[in-house]
C-alpha cells in the first residue's frame, strides 16, 4: 500500500503533514483557500503536482462551503483565489496550469446559458477539480510505465538496473503512485530493479525524510547517499540511471527541480550515465522558452541552518538558498511523461498538439 498525501471524502480535505514525517504520521484539515496557501507556503504538503491538487481542492472545500448567487461573482471569485494559491511557491508551474485551466473553464461556465445558476456552476468546477486528483494517479501510472521501459530500453541491459534519484516525487509529491519514484516502483513491480540509491536532498531532507520513508515503507531495496557523494558512487558502482522529477520544464527542456539536480545532471554526463526527468505535461511550461526565465524560489536561512528545530550552523553565518535549479537541457537523456518519453529537442513539437487536446 503506497502513502497517501491527500485525502479527499465528502468535500473534506485533508493532508497528511510532511514537515513531521518520518518521525510523526499527522493528518490536517485544509478548510479552503487560506489554509491550502499556508500549508504550500510552509511546505506540508509540497511537490508539483501534489501542490497544484491540494491548492486546487483547497479552492473547492472553500466554494463547497459558499452559496452563490451570482455566475460573474463566482467566476471572479475563482480566478482570484486562483491567483493567489499561484503566488504561495512561484518554481512549480503545476499549480499555475491549474489555475489557468480552472479561470477558463469558469469563464466557459459563466457564459453557457445552459447552465442554469450559480450553484449549478459551483459544482461543475468542483467536478473538474475532482477529476484532477483522478488524473494525476492515472498520468502517474503511465509515466511509471514509460519510464521503466525506455529506462531498460535504453541502458541496454536484460537484467536489473541500479537507479539514482533526488528529492522526492513519490506518493507524497503526487496524487499517488509518483513521477521519478513511480519509474522506481515500476522498475521494481517488474522485478527490473536491482537497487534504488536516493540522496539525502540537503537542506530540506526530502530524500533522507520523505523519499527514504516511501522506500523502506514499500520494501524496495535501497540505499541512502550524502548529496555530495554522488561523484564517488557512479565512480564505485555501476549506475544505469538518474531519474528525477521537475517543477517546470521550460519548451527547450531546461528543467527546473530540487536545488542539487544541476550538480547530479553534470557528474552523471561526466561518468556516461544517462538522466532522466519524469515529469506530467502539467509541469511543462511550453510559454517559458528556457530556464532563463524561470523564477527560482529561495527559501528562508533558518531552513539551512536548523534541522529539525536544531541549529547545525553558526550564528551569524550569510546563507543562500534558492530551493531549485536549472539543468540545462543538454545534459538531459529524455524527458519522460505520461505520453512517452521525449529528447528536449522533441519537446516543443511533440507536446503543444497533446496539451492542445487536453
Ligand atoms: C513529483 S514532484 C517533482 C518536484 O516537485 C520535486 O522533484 C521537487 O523538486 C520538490 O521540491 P519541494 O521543494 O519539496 O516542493
Amino acid at each position: 500500500m503506497t502513502l497517501q498525501a491527500i485525502k479527499w471524502a465528502g468535500g473534506r480535505l485533508e493532508i497528511l503533514d510532511q514537515l513531521l514525517l518520518p518521525h510523526e504520521s499527522k493528518y490536517i484539515p485544509v478548510n479552503g483557500v487560506e489554509d491550502g496557501w499556508k500549508a504550500i507556503n510552509a511546505m506540508q504538503v509540497r511537490g508539483a503536482p501534489a501542490i497544484a491538487i491540494v491548492g486546487s481542492l483547497s479552492l473547492a472545500v472553500e466554494l463547497l462551503g459558499t452559496t452563490f448567487n451570482d455566475k460573474t461573482v463566482l467566476r471572479q471569485d475563482v480566478e482570484g483565489k486562483l491567483n493567489y494559491l499561484c503566488s504561495a511557491r512561484p518554481t512549480a508551474v503545476n499549480m499555475k496550469i491549474a489555475a489557468e485551466e480552472l479561470t477558463l473553464e469558469a469563464n466557459r461556465l459563466s457564459s453557457d446559458d445552459s447552465i442554469s445558476d450559480a450553484e449549478e456552476m459551483k459544482k461543475q468546477l468542483c467536478l473538474k477539480i475532482e477529476a484532477m486528483l483522478e488524473k494525476d494517479l492515472n498520468d502517474n501510472r503511465n509515466i511509471g510505465e514509460f519510464g521503466a521501459l525506455s529506462f531498460l530500453t535504453r541502458a541496454g541491459v536484460n537484467g536489473k538496473v541500479r537507479v539514482l534519484t533526488h528529492c522526492n516525487t513519490g506518493s507524497l509529491a503526487t496524487a499517488g503512485y509518483g513521477t521519478a519514484l513511480g519509474v522506481i516502483r515500476s522498475l521494481f513491480h517488474q522485478g527490473k530493479l536491482e537497487h534504488a540509491y536516493c540522496t539525502e536532498t540537503r537542506p530540506y531532507n526530502q530524500g533522507a525524510r520523505l523519499t527514504a520513508y516511501e522506500l523502506v515503507h514499500e520494501r524496495i531495496p535501497s540505499t541512502m547517499v550524502c548529496d555530495s557523494a554522488v561523484s564517488a558512487l557512479m565512480k564505485s558502482t555501476t549506475i544505469h540511471g538518474v531519474v528525477v522529477g521537475a517543477d517546470r520544464i521550460a519548451a527547450n527542456g531546461d528543467t527546473a527541480n530540487k536545488i542539487g539536480t544541476y550538480q547530479i545532471a553534470v557528474v552523471a554526463k561526466h561518468h556516461g550515465v544517462p538522466f532522466y526527468v519524469a515529469a506530467p505535461l502539467t509541469s511543462i511550461d511550453l510559454d517559458t522558452p528556457n530556464g532563463d526565465r524561470i523564477v527560482i524560489e529561495e527559501r528562508p536561512a533558518v531552513e539551512m541552518t536548523h534541522v529539525g528545530g536544531q541549529q547545525i550552523a553558526a550564528s551569524g553565518i550569510h546563507c543562500w538558498n534558492p530551493a531549485f535549479d536549472v539543468t540545462p537541457a543538454e545534459l538531459i537523456t529524455a524527458i519522460i511523461t505520461e505520453h512517452g518519453a521525449f529528447t528536449p529537442g522533441e519537446l516543443a513539437d511533440k507536446i503543444t498538439p497533446l496539451k492542445k487536446s487536453l
